[in-house]
């Protein structure tokens, strides 16, 4: 059981308090001019991953005190309590364990007292011979034919870690051996313009969900069914065209699902942490099982790294605690992901539901309301697309905004200086950000531009940057399958930081419930004509609008 702690009644909280007190009006400039040796002291390095936050508003005082806080939010302690099975989700007493999904050293790890690492192992026995009889054309559709097209229907967590993930290693699925496609939302569009494009004869359906009951992605499972019918004629056929990745084994069988085709998984799998378990079947197929163990390496080592290294050197601890400064010292309301790389293009979205689902909690463990911030709003693009549509906020907005910038060293598609121009953007930015541009700077700008005194007085104010804009650079190799994994744990691990240090519960997700609810009691009443009066006067009007521009 994790001790329960109020995060503002930590001593090291009021420290900081008075500490930011101190710093807040100090330049991100001056710093650097302070001290030659920032950037070293502000670097760490995780195999091909460097990580530099010597770009932030931190000293070596706010660092230590900021150290502090996570050890004296018994941060060790939880990360020991994750990692050997311990119920922490406690509002749905669950334990938390999709490090034991990637625990590629297969040590014992313990739930009720059962080892679950032989099921886990099994799991990834049935997915690699399952991927590798659809990808070399062994395993055939019901007419003969062999599969071309992998469809995986599901959402939220059943959807975004497999696209994100088959987007950032498309240039391992070079042999083009299937394509993947990705059906979530119930809006019929997205199912029908799916279907557009593939052949029910050569089509293999994943329906991937969790519980095996969100609406959404059991009415686009029976559209799919029934196109897939329309056209077979026969229900034995569906054993050769529709899989199921799911810890629900009775609805699964009763959707006419071959047990065979079950890829199994457990209650302790959170849903937007389980593109490591069966829900990444579609990786698996679409960039071949060993470039998937790959991506494991990679989270494992990261794992091993936040479970065993020291605060002040562990990577996701140092990306918690410097969110945790702007979060709850400046104010700051969001936090911006921005991957220099085209292949991640879908990384923000994806920790959009990573954190936002996960801290995005106003509770503590006490059950008791919560009178500090906790999860930030993450948002993102790619760079350079950003820079032309947001960056100017970022840059001279009155918002502070903390942004990671991503970047491999090397990219997967060199093409002339493509890469360099690329990157040159990728460090202009920080730079940019960090000093900004005097007024006086400006000015001096416009004078060689020959504008006269009097233009330049009425200029410079709107060319000037205040800068102190604090940014993480997170710069690696290469994106490999193994870098990849590393940097997702390096994330899901920040959020696990930040979730025990704001004493909340990251794990679970009870805020999405209502919406459900309601939307079911709504579904019976738009089935009529009916005016509808049982709810707001708002809802009444907007339901009774749409019943009229229905009929008209
Ligand atoms: O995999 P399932 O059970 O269909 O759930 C899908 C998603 O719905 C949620 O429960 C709520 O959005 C997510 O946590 C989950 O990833």
């Amino acid at each position: 059981m994790l001790a329960n702690h109020r995060f503002t009644d930590l001593p090291a909280y009021s420290q900081l308090q008075a500490h930011y007190n101190s710093l807040k009006d100090r330049h991100l400039r001056d710093l650097f001019a302070e001290d030659p040796a920032r950037f070293d002291t502000f670097t760490r390095q995780f195999e091909d991953i460097l990580l530099d936050f010597s770009k932030n508003r931190i000293t070596a005082e706010t660092f230590s005190l900021l150290a502090q806080l996570a050890t004296q939010a018994g941060l060790t302690d939880a990360i020991g309590k994750m990692f050997s099975g311990d119920k922490i989700n406690r509002t749905e007493d669950r334990a938390v364990l999709h490090v034991a999904l990637r625990n590629r050293a297969n040590s014992p790890i313990l739930v009720d007292g059962k080892d679950v690492m032989p099921d886990v192992n099994e799991v990834l026995a049935h997915m690699k011979s399952f991927s590798e009889r659809i990808r070399s054309g062994e395993w055939k559709g019901y007419t003969g034919e062999v599969i071309t097209d992998v469809v995986n229907i599901g959402i939220g967590g059943s959807d975004l870690g497999p696209v994100m993930v088959t987007e950032a290693l498309k240039p391992y699925a070079d042999d083009k051996k299937l394509r993947v496609h990705f059906v979530s939302n119930v809006d019929g569009v997205h199912i029908y313009e799916t279907l557009q494009t593939v052949r029910p004869e050569t089509t293999l359906f994943l329906i991937a969900s969790k519980t095996f009951t969100t609406q959404e992605t059991m009415t686009n499972a029976q559209t799919a069914r029934q196109w897939f019918l329309d056209t077979a004629k026969d229900e034995a056929a569906i054993a050769k065209h529709f899989a199921a990745l799911s810890t629900n084994q009775k609805d699964v069988e009763k959707f006419g699902i071959d047990p065979d085709n079950m890829f199994g998984f457990w209650d302790w799998v959170g849903g937007r942490y389980s593109l490591w378990s069966a829900i990444g079947l579609s990786i698996a197929l679409y960039i071949g099982f060993d470039t998937f163990e790959e991506l494991l390496d990679g989270a494992h080592a990261m794992d091993n790294h936040f479970r065993d290294t020291p605060i002040e050197q562990n990577l996701p601890v140092i990306l918690g605690l410097v969110g945790i400064w702007y979060n709850n010292f400046f104010g700051a309301q969001t936090e911006a992901i921005l991957p220099y790389d085209q292949y991640m293009h879908r990384f923000a979205a994806y920790f959009q539901q990573g954190d936002m689902e996960s801290n995005g909690k106003s509770v503590d463990r006490d059950g008791k309301p919560v009178d500090y911030q906790t999860g930030p709003i993450i948002w993102g693009e790619p760079g350079t697309n950003g820079q032309h549509a947001f960056y100017q906020l970022i840059h001279q907005g009155t918002k502070l905004i903390p942004c990671d910038f991503l970047a491999p060293a090397v990219s997967q598609r060199p093409i002339g200086e493509h890469h360099k121009i690329l990157m040159a953007n990728y460090f202009a930015q920080t730079e940019a950000l960090m000093n900004g541009k005097t007024e006086e700077e400006a000015a001096e700008e416009l004078r060689k531009s020959g504008k006269s005194e009097e233009e330049i007085k009425a200029l410079a104010p709107f060319k000037m940057f205040s800068g102190n804009r604090p940014t993480n650079s997170i710069l690696f190799r290469k994106l490999t399958p193994r870098t990849l994994g590393s940097l997702i744990a390096l994330y899901e691990h920040k959020i696990f930081t930040q979730g025990v240090i704001w004493d909340i519960f990251s794990f679970d997700q009870w805020g999405v419930e209502l919406g459900k609810q309601l939307a079911s009691r709504i579904l019976p009443e738009l089935q009529d004509d009916a005016p509808v009066t049982t709810h707001d006067s708002s809802t009444n009007g907007l339901m009774n609008a749409f019943k009229t521009m229905r009929t008209e």
